[in-house]
């Protein structure tokens, strides 16, 4: 099947050697991605952005023709003039709330949404989408009922307030978090990872257990994978692809104390393919992985197209990843579905 080049609207590449690994495996479906930002200090103004964008265009393979979509990690600081530098500088296009301690280097997110009041009031008047990881961080609350309580204490209090704001639930894992999205707004939307549509939590649990599976907002029960699957292959333009393709070394993610994030850039449009066919929505697929994303943040749709065919094609069982290496999505298996390259 042929179908527009889709976008990636959540990715980590990481920074440094490992970029040189990051950005061609995008580069090579993708044409566009939003860039996550939450390095190490995180990217907070215009001008890190900037820098940043920089050094991923360095590796972006000649004539790809990839534009990574930069975004600004909101801190209790966050100031109006921030988002304006940002906004008037052109490289940012949204900025992402992490909730203090929620996820992967996330210690300096937000303690308070009140906090950043100012800066959410600004982004309207830029139309600058918040991009939100919706969990709550309260020791006292369960693991796998952080989204749906964030959703209750805090997102669906923030739209209220902010019935203007542009938001995307971001990495959606529960029927919950897909309910609240269909049933709010035009400005709110989610986006959907492979993981969450293959997988559940059995994947991860049963028969021993699977690091590589291990992401945040952690798998769920099989109910709420199959609603997101329902949601993503509805033909809604609420829901729209973004990956979180988020690489740990080998050796952080197999360990006592695992790192959260699973690396799914190689082969993340063949496995959306695999579960709209099982689905039998493949000509739903278009419209979330190319359509969507870039109508909802007001881009232009891409002109080029890609092809896939079913065809099986083998994942290795690791790749090379700066120093080190990174364990794919489906290592030692096969993708059901193969990009023919180039176009
Ligand atoms: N999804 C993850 O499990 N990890 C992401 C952070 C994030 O998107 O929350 C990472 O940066 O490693
Ligand atoms: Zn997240
Ligand atoms: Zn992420």
């Amino acid at each position: 099947m042929t179908l527009t080049r889709p976008d990636d609207f959540h990715l980590h590449l990481r920074d440094g050697a490992v970029l040189a690994a990051t950005v061609p495996a995008t580069a090579r479906t993708f044409s566009r991605a939003i860039v996550m930002p939450n390095l190490k200090p995180p990217v907070t103004t215009a001008a890190q952005a900037a820098s940043y964008k920089e050094r991923i265009m360095a590796h972006c393979p000649a004539g790809s023709g990839f534009t990574p979509l930069m975004t600004l990690y909101l801190t209790d600081k966050t100031s109006p003039d921030t988002v304006r530098e940002a906004w008037a500088g052109g490289d940012v296009y949204a900025l992402k709330l992490y909730p203090a301690g929620a996820t992967t280097n996330s210690d300096d997110g937000v303690t308070t949404l009140e906090k950043i009041y100012p800066a959410l009031e600004t982004m309207i008047e830029c139309n600058l989408p918040l991009l939100v990881h919706g969990e709550v961080t309260d020791s006292d609350i369960d693991i796998f009922d952080r989204e749906k309580v964030f959703i209750d204490r805090h997102l669906q209090p923030l739209i209220q307030r902010y019935p203007e704001l542009k938001v995307v639930m971001e990495h959606i894992t529960t029927a919950d978090a897909s309910a609240f999205v269909s049933e709010s707004g035009a400005n709110v939307a989610a986006t959907i990872t492979p993981q969450h549509l293959l997988y559940n939590r059995n994947h991860m649990l049963v028969g021993g257990i699977k690091p590589h599976y291990y992401c945040l907002p952690i798998l769920k029960r099989n109910i709420h994978q199959a609603a997101l699957i329902k949601a993503a292959t509805s033909g809604s333009s609420k829901f729209f692809l973004g990956t979180d393709s988020a690489p740990h070394t080998k050796e952080t993610k197999e360990s006592a104390c695992g790192c959260a994030g699973c690396y799914s850039a190689f082969g993340a449009l063949e496995l959306y393919a695999e579960v709209f066919d099982q689905a039998g929505a493949l000509d739903r697929l278009e419209g979330f992985a190319s359509h969507y994303g870039a109508d909802f943040y007001g881009l232009p749709r891409n002109t080029e197209t890609v092809t896939l065919k079913r065809e099986a094609c083998p994942v290795p069982e690791s790749l090379p990843m700066g120093d080190s290496k990174v364990i794919p999505l489906r290592a030692g298996e096969d993708l059901q579905w193969t990009l023919c390259t180039p176009n």
